[in-house]
């Protein structure tokens, strides 16, 4: 696989490949007026205003509200296992609990989906992805045939799930409006971009974080409601499935490999009883660091990546030429199993990545991109990473995790065919045992 074009089409390249596939319709589809699917100009102008609300900064005024999502999952399986049952469903169970972060996080609601199976936005979320005919059929569309979506009237998301969305916002919007509410999540950040148009500047950044440069005539345009209501849904729905997925194979890969998640253990025993908890000690777990980055390379949540050429290019030593409107399809997966890339792909070596950020720093080309790269790369990436590393870590801490059926010790998982991210096609049971 020629890593190197990947890398000219994401990072170097960009220029002429900035684009989504997705359509935009943002009058008879508001929702489609979000980060994900925007092409360029606007695109460029939206992710310059939103990118200050994923800094390290930002991210540890929301700390606390991770943290206590994951308290209420620990709660939920320590009063289970007094109850006798220690047995869980690792998907579903994941699945609540990351909705109930994501949906604090982005709208501001504290939910309980892991006591009350009927939440309304653990349903809808769901109900975005379930795999129905109409539902894959509508996925098919939005990624690989795009220009059937307005002949077809084919809508971003199903009628049900636009509407609960775009409600919820316009009821969380006008009570904070009129009540001054205010609260350390992404709906305050969304509702400054809406009444001042930008963000303020972080006193502090991380190693690799720069401030952001708005030009002063885009910097005053503000976010209209539907605008915001498009965000909150996207910020929900990249995280929805993304999240919870590589949590469970996380999970899944640290019960089959038993010598790791000891090790795993005790280097948060060791940071924790010395730091304490907090957003830095959970950075500073340089080993789940590891664990995480090695189980995103052998399930990587966005297997494929789409771009649509955007302008004519001529690929580089030779006479081909990717015309103007031509979408093209990276394939993650594929290169991340790559056996010349990464030796015995098909095991899980956290050990790749103590000393080089892709696994393998002598690869040409990109070859790790689970978050894809560049300037499109995915913005929630370090919450993504934040809120994967706080929930294994206050799990561990307490728990240890073992798998119940032997056919998932021993064999290769298998994943679901018809779900997009990757889903493993079992419902995993793993066993929760106190420490
Ligand atoms: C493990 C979890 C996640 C994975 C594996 C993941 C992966 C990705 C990938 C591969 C892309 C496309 C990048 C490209 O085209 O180069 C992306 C884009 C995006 N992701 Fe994520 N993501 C995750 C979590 C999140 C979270 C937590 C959020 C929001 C809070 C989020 C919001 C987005 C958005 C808004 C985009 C579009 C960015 C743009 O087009 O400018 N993602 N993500």
């Amino acid at each position: 696989m020629d890593t190197e074009l990947i890398n000219r089409i994401i990072v170097q390249d960009f220029g002429s490949f900035h684009d989504h596939t997705v359509p935009v319709d943002e009058e008879k589809d508001p929702l489609t007026g979000q980060l994900f699917a925007l092409k360029g100009q606007k695109w460029r102008n939206l992710r310059i205003k939103l990118s200050p609300a994923f800094t390290s900064g930002k991210l540890k005024m929301m700390f606390p509200i991770i943290r206590s999502c994951v308290d209420v999952l620990t709660e939920y399986i320590d009063k289970n296992i007094k109850n006798g049952q220690s047995v869980f469903s690792s998907k579903d169970l994941f699945l609540r609990s990351n909705t109930n972060v994501i949906s604090s996080i982005a709208f501001g609601i504290d939910n309980d989906c892991i006591n009350d199976p009927n939440n309304q936005f653990y349903i809808n979320g769901k109900n975005f992805f379930v795999p129905t005919l109409r539902n894959s059929i509508r996925q098919l569309v939005f990624m690989f045939i795009p220009s059937l979506a307005s002949p077809l009237n084919i809508k971003f998301a199903p009628k049900d799930v636009d509407t609960f969305f775009r409600n919820s916002v316009k009821e969380i919007v006008d009570y904070r409006e009129k009540t001054n509410y205010r609260r350390n999540d992404f709906m305050d950040l969304l509702l400054q971009l809406k009444n001042q148009g930008f963000l303020p500047a972080d006193n502090e950044l991380e190693e690799g974080e720069k401030q952001v440069e708005y030009d002063e005539k885009t910097k005053l345009i503000k976010l209209n409601l539907n605008e915001v209501a498009a965000q909150a849904f996207v910020f929900f729905l990249g995280s929805f499935e993304t999240l919870s997925s590589t949590i469970n194979f996380l999970l899944i890969e640290l019960a089959r490999n038993k010598n790791i998640q000891k090790k795993v253990q005790e280097e948060i025993d060791q940071v924790f009883s010395t730091q304490g908890v907090s957003y830095d000690s959970v950075k500073n777990l340089k080993y789940l660091e590891c664990c995480l980055n090695e189980s995103l390379r052998k399930y990587p949540a966005v297997p494929l990546i789409t771009r649509e050429c955007t302008k004519d290019y001529k690929i580089p030593g030779t006479d081909l030429i990717i015309t103007k409107g031509t979408d093209i399809s990276l394939p993650v997966f594929s290169i991340q199993h790559d056996p010349e890339i990464f030796d015995k792909p098909s095991e899980f070596i956290p050990e790749r990545f103590l000393d080089s950020p892709t696994g393998n720093s002598a690869a040409n080309g990109l070859c790790y991109f689970p978050f894809g790269d560049g300037p499109r790369h995915c913005i929630g990436m370090r919450m993504a990473r934040v809120n994967v590393k706080t929930t294994i870590s206050a799990l561990l801490s307490k728990f240890t995790v073992d798998l119940v059926d032997e056919k998932h010790i021993k064999k290769e998982l298998e994943f679901d065919r018809k779900m997009f991210p990757l889903t493993p096609a079992d419902d995993i049971k793993i066993k929760i045992t106190p420490r």
